[in-house]
């Protein structure tokens, strides 16, 4: 059996309901990434999640959401600790966050990480930009020495840079640590939009030709609306999605994406047909509110 295995942050959600009140759920990028592998793939493959949480209420709660869901949790349980929060703000459809995490127990996640839990040949682990951004920088060179180490064992690391300013100390660091995850990575699944702000790249090729310059053997290039680039070291291709009508909120499309994606993938289709599947996704995600839509 094949194991997608995410590793990051996952937070309590207060997501606009559009009539002044919040919906409370929980989900955090990689989190989101598994929660939609989990509901699109056959009982083949298996899904778990890799966090620290603490010993109160909110992370009891989580733990039962993700197993509810189908999703292994891997947690580190830390007495006295507990889970991040973040706040979706909609403006045309079009979502900012505000977050209270810095206290999270997930900051510790690679604190006294050696290996990762039951991981082998041809399954994938999947680490993204905020994974990296939350930890203090030893957890940082923990966390891709342990990556480095399981791919040597043939678990293929799938990285989404998801560039997120605001939780690193400067764009410096932030650019350092992308590019050096960027290097310990089989598969990058960065979007164009957020990667020209802050590396300059002037189209979604020149992202692609950066992350495949780095190392990654399969880049896939997500940009909004427009055609969705891939590139292996001797391949470039496009695919454009389907016209959108319905924006809602844009929250978690990157990552819907992503979740279908690597099913696809890992169900055996080639990297194009894949990709059809994360815009389907994706459309369908913008068209409801919050991270996690029921698909
Ligand atoms: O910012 C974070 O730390 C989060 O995890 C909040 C969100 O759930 C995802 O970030 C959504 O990701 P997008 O697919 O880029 O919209």
């Amino acid at each position: 059996m094949t194991r997608i295995l995410g590793i990051g942050e996952c937070m309590i959600e207060m997501a606009p309901t559009g009539e002044g009140t919040f919906a409370m759920g929980f989900a955090g990028d990689t989190f989101n990434t598994c929660w939609y592998a989990r509901r699109l793939a056959g009982p083949e493959l298996r899904v778990g999640y890799l966090t620290a949480v603490g010993d109160d209420d909110p992370s009891r709660r989580m733990e039962e959401f993700m197993r509810d869901a189908g999703v292994e949790p891997e947690f580190t349980v830390r007495p006295g600790g507990s889970v991040g929060l973040y706040m979706i703000s909609l403006k045309d459809g079009e979502r900012s966050f505000s977050y209270w995490r810095s206290t999270s127990a997930a900051r510790t996640l690679a604190d006294d990480l050696e290996v990762l839990p039951d991981m082998t040949d041809g399954d994938v682990a999947l680490v993204s930009g905020i994974t990296l951004a939350i930890l203090p920088e030893a957890g940082r060179t923990r966390l891709l020495e342990v990556l480095h180490d399981a791919r040597k064992r043939g678990v293929r690391v799938a990285f989404d840079p998801n560039i997120r300013p605001k939780l690193w100390e400067s764009t410096e660091t932030m650019r350092r640590w992308v590019m050096a995850a960027a290097r310990v990575c089989d598969i990058a699944l960065p979007s164009h939009e957020d990667e020209a702000t802050h590396f300059g790249d002037a189209d979604a090729s020149a992202t692609a030709d950066r992350y495949a310059g780095a190392g990654a053997g399969l880049v896939v290039v997500k940009d909004g609306a427009d055609p969705v680039v891939i590139r292996t070291p001797d391949s470039r291709e496009t695919i454009t999605p389907a016209r959108v009508t319905e924006v809602v909120d844009t929250t978690a499309a990157g990552d819907a994406f992503n979740g279908a994606f690597l099913v696809a993938l890992l169900e055996g289709a080639e990297a194009a047909q894949a990709a059809k599947a994360g815009c389907a996704l994706s459309a369908r995600v913008i068209a409801a509110r919050g991270a996690l839509v029921p698909v």
